[in-house]
This record gives C-alpha cells, sequence and structure tokens, in this order.
C-alpha cells in the first residue's frame, strides 16, 4: 500500500487531542487547545505535573494513545541531567508507544525543539501510518500575552499530506485531496486558528526553531564580549551600550549571569551539530565567550563578596 494511502482516513473527523510532556511549554498549549473546544487530555511521566494539571485546568489524563485525532509532543530534549546538552532519547520513547497504539490517520505534531532530521526518524517509526508535522514553538514566559500559543508559528510536514493535516489543524485551511479517493472534505473541521508559516521541507522547520536561538546566543555573546573589552579598557559598559543602541538599526543586548534557560544553550548546540560538514565556527566561538564571561561575572562576584565581607570586619573593628 503507497505511503498515501496508508494514512488516508475516508470519515475525516478531529477531536480527540493530547498533549504529550505538560511542562513550562505543554501546558499552556493543552490550555489553549481545550479552549478552542477539543476534547483534551495530557499524558506526562511526572505524575504530580500530570495530576496538577487535571485538578487545575481540567486536562483529563491519558493512559492510551489508541484514540487521539491528534497527538502534540512538548516534552523536553535536553539530558535530564544537563539542560545544555540536547537529547530525544524521551521524546523517542514517547513515539514508540504511540507508534503501538495510534490509530492510522491521525496527526502527529511535535512542538519541542528538536534536531534536525528527527521529524524523518519519527515519520518511519510510525511507518507513515500517522501524519508527522514540526511546528516548533516561539512561546516566551516573560511576554505570554503577546509571545504565546498562538503568535505566527512554522510548520513544515514530512510528506505534503503531512503538512495539508498540519495546517488544517493548526489554522483551517482545506486539506486538498491528493488523489479522488483520499481524505473527504475537511470544511468545517475545528482548528486551532493560529497563523502558520509553512514551509517546503520539514527540515526547513527544524532548523528554523534552532537558528533563531542561535542567533539569539550570537546577539548575547556579543553583548557579553564587548562587556569584558570594556573592562578591560576602562570604559563604562552601560554608556557604550546605551549610545550604541540610540541608532535605528543597532540592539545589543544585555550580559547578565551567563546564557542559561531550557532552549538557547541546547538548542545552538544541536544546530553545530546538525551539519555534516562545516560546523559553525562563530557559534563555537560564542560558546567560548560565554565561558569566559561566566569565569569574569563568578570572580567578580567573589571578589565583590569578599570585599563586603572585609567591609563587615572592618566596620565591626571600627564599634
Ligand atoms: N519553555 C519555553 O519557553 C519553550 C519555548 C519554545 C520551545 N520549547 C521547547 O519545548 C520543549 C519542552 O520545553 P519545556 O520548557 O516545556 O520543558 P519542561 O522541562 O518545562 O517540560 C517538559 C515536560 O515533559 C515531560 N516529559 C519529559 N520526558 C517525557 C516523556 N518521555 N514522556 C512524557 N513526558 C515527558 C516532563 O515531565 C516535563 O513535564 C523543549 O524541546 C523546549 O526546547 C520551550
Ligand atoms: C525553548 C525555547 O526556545 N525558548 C526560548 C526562550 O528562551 P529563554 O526562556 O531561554 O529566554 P531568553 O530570554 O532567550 O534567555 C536565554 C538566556 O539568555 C540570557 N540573556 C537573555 C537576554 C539578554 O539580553 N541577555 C542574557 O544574558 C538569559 O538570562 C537566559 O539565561 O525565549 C526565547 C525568546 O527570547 C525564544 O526564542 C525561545 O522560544
Amino acid at each position: 500500500m503507497s505511503n498515501e494511502n496508508k494514512s488516508k482516513n475516508l470519515s475525516f473527523t478531529r477531536n480527540k487531542v493530547v498533549i504529550i510532556g505538560l511542562g513550562q511549554l505543554g501546558l499552556p498549549v493543552a490550555k489553549y487547545v481545550k479552549e478552542h473546544g477539543f476534547d483534551t487530555f495530557g499524558y506526562d511521566i511526572n505524575q504530580k505535573t500530570m495530576q496538577s494539571a487535571e485538578a487545575n485546568y481540567g486536562i483529563k489524563q491519558a493512559t492510551n494513545f489508541g484514540d487521539f485525532d491528534v497527538l502534540i509532543i512538548c516534552v523536553s530534549t535536553h539530558r535530564p541531567d544537563d539542560m545544555f546538552t540536547p537529547q530525544v532519547d524521551g521524546l523517542m520513547s514517547v513515539v514508540e508507544k504511540i507508534s503501538r497504539e495510534a490509530k492510522a490517520g491521525a496527526l502527529i505534531s511535535i512542538e519541542s525543539t528538536i534536531p534536525k532530521g528527527t521529524s524523518k526518524r519519527v515519520f518511519e517509526k510510525v511507518d507513515h501510518r500517522l501524519h508527522v508535522v514540526h511546528a516548533p514553538h516561539r512561546w516566551y514566559a516573560l511576554e505570554e500575552e503577546v509571545h504565546g500559543v498562538n503568535q505566527l508559528r512554522i510548520v513544515g510536514g514530512v510528506s505534503n499530506c503531512c503538512l495539508q493535516h498540519g495546517l488544517n489543524f493548526y489554522d483551517g485551511r482545506e486539506v486538498v485531496p491528493q488523489t479522488t479517493e483520499t481524505a473527504t472534505s475537511t470544511a468545517g473541521i475545528k482548528s486551532l486558528s493560529i497563523p502558520m508559516h509553512p514551509v517546503s521541507s520539514v527540515e526547513v522547520a527544524e532548523l528554523t526553531k534552532i537558528v533563531e536561538n542561535a542567533h539569539r546566543y550570537l546577539q548575547i555573546a556579543f553583548a557579553e564580549e564587548l562587556y569584558l573589552y570594556c573592562k578591560s579598557n576602562s570604559i563604562s559598559f552601560s554608556e557604550l551600550r546605551e549610545s550604541l543602541n540610540t541608532k535605528w538599526n543597532v540592539e545589543v543586548l544585555e550580559p547578565r549571569d551567563g546564557i542559561g534557560g531550557h532552549c538557547l544553550p541546547k538548542d545552538t548546540k544541536m544546530f553545530i551539530n546538525s551539519s555534516n560538514t562545516i560546523r559553525s565556527k562563530i557559534l563555537q566561538a560564542a560558546m567560548e565567550i560565554d565561558e569566559d564571561y561566566r569565569e569574569y561575572f563568578q570572580n567578580a562576584k567573589e571578589l565583590n563578596k569578599s570585599c563586603e565581607e572585609k567591609d563587615c570586619e572592618i566596620i565591626k573593628a571600627l564599634r
């Protein structure tokens, strides 16, 4: 049977959705899906997380993936013991369960940030019995009202029929039947009403996310290096940054306590490792700069602390 026919689904419905991974990203996604009228379930290996989502937001617990029309994957993609190192073992173990239990014709949407090539691995694992798309997130906790679940997002499909079903789920676009006997019309089927920017290949969707975060990593590392320059050349960094940012097309970001978080370090490494030929020299240099900056920042903090302690000793002695 051709791939196109394995996932054909003549009596097309879409109502039951499960969000797998109910963390910082997955819980807002589940709440949004529920608010949009879908019969919404959740699945998380952390029982406390699952129970909290059910008790506080009515996200029903799924134990089996057999009856879902859409399966949205939002699990972490870093090593459990190291947030800065990418790892998709957890995601692939979820896909293993999906491949055993999910019904033909369902849609898998990988919203987690993943290395290039992961979506195709998932597609092969489920033997194209299901449609597979990657719709990476730009959700930003600090500005959720403007950069939330429903902001403009990228979507790519492993095959064209996958992309069509993904677009229909996310922004309601009509699925154009590939041949006369495939899916019946999808007009009137519920969607999430999220503006989507489709791309021609799922690899472009995977790269879009990891490159956008690698680009941000680069910008922050430049600010850190400029800070170190100012410190070693007795220039006021804050004054220089303020005057630089008066120019309309310059935005120097701010050095803080090193480039951390769930995303940027991990995603930047995903991009560096994504090439079979050249590895990004500028990003490898940026990671070295972040290490130099962290060392400087830590030493300054310790020096500051010891000065405060000395000051305290001196103040005590003067009493
Ligand atoms: N947090 C953000 O701002 C943000 C934004 C864009 C993209 N992302 C991406 O989304 C993904 C999730 O990030 P997060 O910040 O929500 O992480 P998180 O650690 O807050 O949540 C991940 C959840 O997945 C669950 N989980 C992990 N492995 C699982 C498995 N095998 N089966 C079921 N559940 C599992 C964990 O218990 C946890 O509740 C990552 O790939 C991240 O890069 C996050
Ligand atoms: C999973 C995921 O993809 N989530 C991302 C999330 O990333 P994030 O939650 O990790 O947040 P960021 O703000 O990027 O910070 C990262 C680190 O950089 C430090 N930093 C930041 C600004 C600065 O001027 N100087 C700094 O030093 C900061 O302290 C922190 O350690 O939001 C981004 C939108 O920004 C999104 O693209 C992106 O979805």
